[in-house]
């Protein structure tokens, strides 16, 4: 089995990013082994604090986002991070060629329940010209690179860096993670849907139509029986999607007309957008491909759609009509 490493020069991936997807996973490591921990290692539990996004953070959800800011900020080829839980990004080496944005752990709500958690992240080129106040501002299809660690009963890193998507698991005996599936392909058919069942009386009539439709079943319009999984962590629910198939959802909510979507363009949507797009699955907020909205802020939310490309089109024409 292929190490990470020697697998990236093999696809011709350039020293500097090489050496920022090493730092990432470094810090993985470090993560991975604190949660497997659990109670022992003391992280479990809420702080005090809130973070830009109003949010309560979790002790592991700080301690994941200082140790990722820590180590990638030492490394020489990162320009600057930009992080869910930081106010703003915050600058590193000044000859550096890579901005990374991260979701330090997603599926924070998992952490106290022993429940899947990973590490979303997110590599762009530092641009020529830019001044510093919108470096991070660049439309998903500028990615250089994007994955997630999977932070479940196994480890694993799932990555492109634009030559499709391959899977990594981390061997605890010696401390590397291993290729263990390369080159993903998402099915394009499913009859397996993602999305929170319990906000369904806020959702637009496009995505009650449609979800009513599946759960109508074979008697729908859609001629087939379907079935739901929701694991409150992003990041499982699309490593489904890209094991096995299927389509997931964070749509649009009624209730807080300023904060409508709940997950973020650039810590969680243009990154998962990236590795679905990369294994063959469409990525739209709705209207257009995630990966072509211009950001107009480092903290913006966005509605996501995604996954097998039939079940993915099947969705977005209930929302032409
Ligand atoms: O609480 P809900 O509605 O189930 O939301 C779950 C969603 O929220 C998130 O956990 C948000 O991410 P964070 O945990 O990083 O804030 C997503 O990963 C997940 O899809
Ligand atoms: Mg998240
Ligand atoms: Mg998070």
């Amino acid at each position: 089995m292929q190490r990470l490493i020697p697998a990236l020069r093999q696809q011709h991936v350039s020293e500097g990013l090489i050496s920022v997807l090493h730092t990432l996973q470094t810090a993985s490591k470090e993560i991975s082994f604190r949660l497997h921990q659990g109670a022992l290692a003391g992280v479990l539990g809420s702080t005090l604090d809130e973070n830009i996004q109003g949010e309560t953070q979790k002790k592991l959800d700080v301690l994941a986002n200082q140790l990722l800011k820590d180590m990638l900020l030492d490394c020489p080829h990162v320009a600057a991070v930009a992080s869910e839980e930081e106010d703003s990004y915050v600058v590193g080496a000044a000859d550096g060629d890579y901005l990374v944005a991260f979701d330090p752990l997603d599926g924070s709500s998992n952490i106290d329940i022993n429940g899947l958690v990973g590490t979303i992240f997110s590599v762009l080129k530092k641009p020529a010209d830019s001044d510093a106040a919108n470096m991070f501002l660049q439309p998903g299809d500028a990615q250089v690179a994007a994955g997630y660690m999977l932070y479940g009963p196994a480890t694993m890193l799932v990555l492109t860096t634009g030559q499709g998507v391959d899977m990594y698991t981390l061997d605890q005996t010696v401390g590397e993670y291993l290729q263990t599936r390369s080159q993903i392909e998402i099915p394009a058919e499913t009859s397996e849907f993602a999305i929170n069942m319990s906000n369904q009386r806020h959702w637009q009539p496009a995505m009650q139509r449609y979800i009513g439709d599946l759960l109508a079943g074979k008697q729908g319009p859609c001629e087939k029986d379907y079935n739901m999984r929701w694991i409150a962590a992003m990041v499982g629910d699309v490593h489904r999607v890209l094991s096995r198939g299927g389509l997931f959802t964070y749509p649009w909510d009624a209730r807080k007309t300023d904060k409508p979507y709940k997950l973020r363009l650039l810590y969680e949507a243009n990154p998962m957008s990236f590795l679905v797009e990369q294994a063959g699955g469409l990525a739209s907020d709705g209207e257009q491909r995630i990966m072509a909205i211009q950001p107009h802020d480092i903290h913006q939310r966005v509605g996501v759609i995604l996954g097998s490309r039939s079940e993915v089109q099947r969705c977005l024409d209930y929302h032409q009509d």
